[in-house]
């Protein structure tokens, strides 16, 4: 079976609301031991799926992802290294998905951590098109938070920044997860901060990436944004990543993404994703100038004023 048509066969059973956890008697009892029962499926991944869990000792409800290492590369195994998973549960942001336990057992690995109740950003566009300038102002400034915590306060960068990987919590909060190829900067190589890893999404790939060049990677965060921020105002991408040689010259060509700004987006908007779409990585914004860029001062916004 190909791998498209194995993820639409995932996919149509988590469609099933009868679906029920399709899982070994062995990992369910491990479960139960350390005191977790698994509720519901609510999505699969490339390694592994993730559950609505809940803990027994109290009744909370958390999100278990559990990943089977025998689907992942040696490489991506690395990041389960101790070190790295201990790292994880360090991260603590109002707009970062908590991850209160790991641990590894029957060559599959668990993360325990908070359960976001109304899915993610790309289900949500999905379903309700393009954002309103106030939504998309409120949780992009949500997101840029998160961004600004893993940069300046945690030096790191999270490098697959992506719509799938923002999450929205029963109020309505984005969270930004999946650390699954962050990476600490500092003990990444010789100048401590332009990086040769190849990692991320194609279509959020920053200039410097696609062309494999050494890149800043708090820079290619920040392309990413660029590029989210493009998705939610107007629910496509910007740039034709299924052509490269397409892609490459878009990349360069400032006019170009000009020409792909919706008519009805305010001029502050188009100036964000100007500045964060900049080619030259030099001059590509900052995240501490983001948060302080006039489309994101433009009112101040609270999330009781916010109809859902
Ligand atoms: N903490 C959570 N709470 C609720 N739903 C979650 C949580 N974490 C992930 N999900 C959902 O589970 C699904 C799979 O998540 P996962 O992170 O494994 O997928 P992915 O990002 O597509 O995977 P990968 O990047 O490994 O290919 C997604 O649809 C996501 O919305």
């Amino acid at each position: 079976m190909s791998k498209k048509a194995k993820r639409q066969e995932r996919h149509a059973k988590l469609s099933d609301p009868t679906t029920t956890p399709q899982i070994d008697d062995r990992t369910l009892l491990m479960l139960t031991k350390k005191g977790y029962r698994l509720l519901t499926i609510v999505g699969f991944g490339s390694y592994g799926e993730v559950y609505k869990a809940e803990r027994l000792r109290n009744n909370e409800i958390c999100a278990v992802k559990i990943i089977d290492l025998l689907r992942c590369s040696q490489k991506y195994m690395q990041k389960f290294l101790p070190r790295e998973l201990a790292a994880l549960m360090e991260i603590r942001h109002e707009n970062i998905i908590r991850v209160y336990d790991i641990f590894r057992s029957n060559k599959k690995i668990y993360v325990f951590m908070e359960f976001a109740a109304n899915g993610d950003l790309a289900k949500y566009l999905k379903k309700h098109g393009i954002l309103s300038e106030r939504r998309a102002r409120i949780w992009f400034r949500q997101a840029c938070q998160a961004l600004y915590y893993l940069h300046e306060e945690m030096w790191t960068a999270h490098r697959d920044i992506k719509i799938e990987n923002f999450l929205l919590n029963d109020k309505w909060i984005i969270k930004l997860t999946d650390f699954g190829f962050t990476t600490d900067v500092l003990d990444m190589n010789d100048d401590n901060v332009l990086s040769e890893t190849f990692c991320g999404t194609l279509p959020y790939y920053c200039p410097q990436i696609f062309r494999r060049q050494p890149y800043n990677p708090f820079k290619a965060d920040t392309w990413a944004m660029g590029v989210l921020l493009y998705a939610m105002s107007h629910n496509r991408f910007p740039f034709h990543h299924r052509d490269p040689k397409r892609m490459m010259l878009e990349h360069m060509d400032k006019s170009y993404i000009l020409s792909r700004l919706r008519d009805n987006i305010s001029e502050e908007l188009k100036d964000l994703i100007l500045k964060l779409l900049e080619y030259d990585e030099e001059r590509r914004i900052t995240t501490t100038d983001i948060l302080s860029h006039q489309w994101l001062l433009f009112e101040d916004e609270t999330m009781s004023e916010f109809d859902k």
